[in-house]
């Protein structure tokens, strides 16, 4: 017996380790997308929530490089400045011209305070946005939070339905009008393959009878999309497209809530350096969505890995989309 669980604890450690010497090789693509053209963004404004972290972060660095104004909405302004100064040392690093506020042209790096947990925050973010961007080219609803205990936003919503469906949405309701003047204009949303876990429950989407945060998560996921894919509709015929990803598993932040033993740390760390995405690697389907002229005119679909991919349909039906749509409108507070 001991000898057998000693065999299976080899093969699994010479596994991880084969597969990290993989890694370290380089056979798995770096830019999916392509990468070059250092000019393509040149002249586009792209805002990217949550951008001082993990996949906005990577998305921002390379958003940055092909030359766009990127601004980081981000909760926290010390944790953004520390990112916006990493992003400009990189940038300089790899020899392009420093970005920076007052640089005035391209690769600029703007950072605005958002807090999606709170409908004041969205409201005052957009305000300001509106009165200082002429133009906003794209717009990537990143931020998210996963999986983490019983809690409320600053509103009374459900975190995880508040973050990552609820402050989106309003975000991207008030800044419609500067992406269709802005047009053709794109939308791209962060949403996750554990969508198809969730389920909206419209009798109780502020989970007050009962919370289990997984569920939770992916129900937020599955909002994403069913609001991708409801906004998509809606946009029909203004040149302003939204389309909605997942990213694959990633090694960001994101687990922050996840409790792992302290003896079992080194080897979920082993694992996830060996088998989880780069936050470059995990970047490259936003990334393409928000700079690829291939996807021109592109609407309402669901990407992995820079690939269109078929969704369960409990995230196509149509009917729960529209009433998701309709209350989250009085949940926002938007009048029709
Ligand atoms: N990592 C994965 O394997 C994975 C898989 C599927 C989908 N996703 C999705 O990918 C997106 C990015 O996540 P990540 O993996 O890059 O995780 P991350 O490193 O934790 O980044 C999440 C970002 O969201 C921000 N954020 C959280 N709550 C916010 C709030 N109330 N207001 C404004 N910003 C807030 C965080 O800000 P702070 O730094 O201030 O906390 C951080 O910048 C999420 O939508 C996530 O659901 C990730």
């Amino acid at each position: 017996m001991a000898v057998a669980t000693a065999v299976a604890l080899l093969a699994a450690l010479g596994g991880t380790l084969w597969l990290a010497a993989r890694r370290i090789g380089g056979t798995r693509a770096q830019r999916l997308h392509g990468g070059g053209d250092s000019g393509l963004m040149r002249g586009k404004t792209v805002l990217i929530t949550g951008a001082n972290s993990g996949l906005g972060r990577a998305t921002a660095a390379e958003l940055l490089r092909l030359g766009a104004r990127v601004i980081m909405g981000c909760r926290d302004r010390a944790r953004a400045e520390e990112a916006a100064g990493q992003l400009r040392r990189e940038l300089r690093q790899a020899g392009d011209p420093s970005p920076g506020p007052d640089a005035g042209g391209p690769g600029e790096l703007v950072i605005k305070e958002l807090d999606l947990a709170s409908l004041r925050s969205v409201r005052a973010f957009c305000q300001e946005l509106l009165q200082e961007e002429p133009r906003l080219d794209v717009l990537i609803n990143n931020a998210g939070i996963f999986q983490c205990p019983y809690m409320k936003t600053e509103d009374g919503f459900e975190m995880q339905f508040g973050v990552n469906h609820l402050g989106h949405f309003l975000l991207t309701n008030l800044l419609l009008g500067l992406l269709k003047s802005s047009a053709p204009s794109r939308i791209v949303v962060v949403s996750s393959k554990l969508y198809k876990y969730g389920d909206i429950n419209f009798e109780d989407l502020n989970s007050e009878q009962n919370y289990n945060k997984s569920f939770c998560y992916s129900r937020s996921k599955l909002a994403n999309i069913l609001f991708t894919r409801e906004l998509a509709r809606r946009l029909e015929g203004t040149n302003v497209t939204v389309n909605v990803l997942h990213p694959g598993i990633v090694r960001t932040n994101l687990g922050r809530y996840v409790h792992i033993p302290l003896l079992a740390k080194p080897l979920f760390n082993l694992v996830s350096w060996a088998f989880f995405k780069s936050p470059l690697e995990g970047a490259q389907t936003s990334i393409y969505l928000a700079s690829s002229p291939e996807i021109e005119g592109v609407s309402g679909k669901y990407f992995g890995d820079c690939k269109e991919e078929e969704l369960l349909p409990k995230a196509m039906d149509e009917s729960v989309a529209r009433k998701l749509w309709d209350i989250s409108e009085v949940m926002v507070g938007i009048l029709k």
